[in-house]
């Protein structure tokens, strides 16, 4: 049964595949009513109220995807979770319209001045005088950040005739020029601009993007938006020219501190605000909790996420593709990491065949995440392999080459440590499975799979009737075994499969025979 926590206010409609699922067990509950429970779940769901912390994930031992039913993931730590292997996910689609109809009717409402219109009439006043509007029609739009929000705000600002410039750093020209907006700098932006509203995540490039500095070079009487997040546009800076009269009013939906207290900005009456409503329709919530529900199902169940922000997303077809691989590199990782017993500096693999087509960076986290597991004692995924791996020093990378050698795919892998080098090459066979097919430069035709032993010896007759004899005094059972060589009378290998572990007593009485090099105990 796998215990799921929501800790924010999500549409139990959109939770239905959740709540229906027969292997679920959902609490709503605040993260401070379960204070005791948290070690137990296994998936945390949130909107922005709850903060997903170092200390909370800490707490939260059994956890292994963080969800948030909308677009910004700025309350989760996000390089806590992949340290830790827990995946985050987010549900980046289903509010976008909301958040631009609410943006767009933020901004017809500052020009038009009508919340404070609203308070003046239910104060039993008539005064049509102090609120004389802007029109938009024919007024310069200044959009930073132009992506899924930004894009539909667009096209509602140009069905209103609005002309649209646009500051994003990772916008092409061409698909401005596409979409039918003018891609500037953010100074030329702010220079040319009537009304500037922002649509960046909050990331630390974008905390107080517009600031003292930049909104010192918007034009006298501009009007400002923020529908995104609290604090890309500095809030002591607005305060600063609301309070000087360069700023002629804006329309704030999100704040640095939510709910904002004795924030600066509710002192002006040429400051309209809501709190933090972009997603809050019916239709969005509804999408969200939809999305990150089935998601959550689909990871729990060992399937791919369709949305990650800490793991690369795959389709459901691809996944099943690049399956097989990634068990074949995970059992290839944690084969090197068993025979290679020194300190890595390098990992290398080399794809050709089929594979070489396929998602190979998730192929290589599986590999490392397979030779990682037998050497740490923290767990190790998909998710924070990479970062593990760099956190010890250790370089990785990719080739892709077109040398089969028979197969339709192959994978080789090559270990540098620091007194010597260590290499495997496996393959997929359809229909057949994984198989290994030359380990550190010898030939050989292997199921990776259970208890082996992998032995080194000199190729001399005898050796193999000797090591099957004393396993056989011993009762022990061979299960498989695999023999290679490079040279007649040089070293040879076998590899040995059993049905159990093999005790160390046992490995120790083998390696008494002077034939034998070493012996290598594998568990996978
Ligand atoms: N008020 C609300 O309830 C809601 C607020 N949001 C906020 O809106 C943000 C944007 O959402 P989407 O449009 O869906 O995200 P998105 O990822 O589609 O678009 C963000 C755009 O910002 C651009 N960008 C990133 N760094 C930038 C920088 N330094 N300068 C200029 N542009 C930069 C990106 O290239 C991208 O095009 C979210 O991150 C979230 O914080 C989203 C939904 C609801
Ligand atoms: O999706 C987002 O980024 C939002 O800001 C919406 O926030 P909420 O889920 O309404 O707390």
């Amino acid at each position: 049964m796998y215990e799921v926590l929501v800790a924010d206010s999500i549409s139990n409609e959109g939770l239905a595949p959740l709540l229906e699922a027969s292997n679920v067990n959902l609490t709503r509950k605040k993260v401070t009513e379960v204070e005791d429970l948290l070690h137990t779940y296994d998936a945390l769901l949130v909107r922005s109220a709850t903060t997903v912390t170092e200390d909370l994930l800490d707490k939260m031992k059994n956890l292994k995807i963080v969800a948030r039913a909308g677009v910004g993931v700025d309350n989760i730590d996000i390089e806590a979770s992949t340290k830790r292997g827990v995946v985050v996910i987010n549900a980046p689609n289903g509010n976008t319209i909301s958040t631009a109809e609410h943006t767009f009717a933020m901004m017809a409402s500052l020009v038009r001045h009508i919340p404070q219109g609203n308070i003046s009439v239910k104060s039993r006043e008539w005064n049509r005088s102090a609120f004389v509007g802007t029109e938009l029609n024919r007024k310069h739009l200044g959009i930073v950040g132009f992506g899924r929000i930004g894009s539909e705000l667009a096209k509602r600002a140009k069905a209103f005739n609005m002309t649209v410039h646009v500051y994003d750093p990772f916008l092409t020209t061409s698909r401005a020029e596409k979409l039918g907006v003018d891609l500037l700098s953010l100074d030329d932006l702010l220079a040319v601009a009537d009304i500037i509203t922002v649509h960046t995540p909050l990331t630390k490039d974008t905390k107080g993007l517009l600031n003292r500095e930049t909104l010192a070079k918007t034009k006298k009487g501009v009007y400002l938006l923020n529908c995104a997040r609290g604090g890309i546009i500095d809030e002591e800076a607005l305060a600063y020219y609301l309070e000087i009269g360069h700023v002629q009013g804006a329309a704030i939906d999100v704040f640095e501190v939510e709910p904002p207290t004795d924030n600066p900005l509710l002192n002006f009456d040429q400051v309209i605000t809501t709190p933090h409503l972009g997603a809050s329709t019916k239709e969005a919530q509804l999408n969200v909790a939809e999305d990150v529900a089935y998601d959550v199902l689909r990871f729990l169940e060992g399937n791919p996420v369709s949305s990650s922000i800490n793991l690369p997303t795959l389709s459901k077809d691809v996944f099943e593709k690049i399956q097989p691989f990634t068990s074949l590199t995970k059992q290839l990782g944690a084969v090197l990491s068993q025979c290679m017993k020194e300190p890595v500096q390098d990992i290398s693999v080399t794809y050709a065949g089929t594979v070489a087509d396929l998602e190979t960076t998730y192929i290589t986290r599986s590999l490392l995440s397979g030779f990682l597991t037998h050497r740490i004692d923290r767990s190790v995924n998909e998710v924070n392999a990479s970062m593990i791996a760099k956190e010890r020093g250790i370089t990785f990378g990719e080739k892709i080459s077109d040398n089969t050698q028979g197969y339709a795919n192959i994978i080789e892998v090559v270990v540098k440590g620091e007194s010597r080098t260590f290499s495997i090459t496996g393959t997929y066979i359809k229909d057949y499975g994984p198989r290994v097919i030359n380990i550190d430069s010898f030939d050989i035709d292997f199921y990776p799979e259970g208890h082996l032993l992998y032995i080194r010896h000199t190729d001399q007759p005898g050796v193999i009737g000797n090591v099957g004899k004393a396993l056989g005094d011993l009762d022990i059972n061979i299960a498989t075994m695999q023999v290679g060589r490079k040279q007649k009378g040089g070293e040879a290998i076998m590899m040995l499969t059993f049905d159990r572990l093999i005790e160390d007593a046992t490995i120790e009485s083998l390696k008494q025979a002077s034939e034998i090099v070493t012996i290598q105990r594998i568990e996978l």
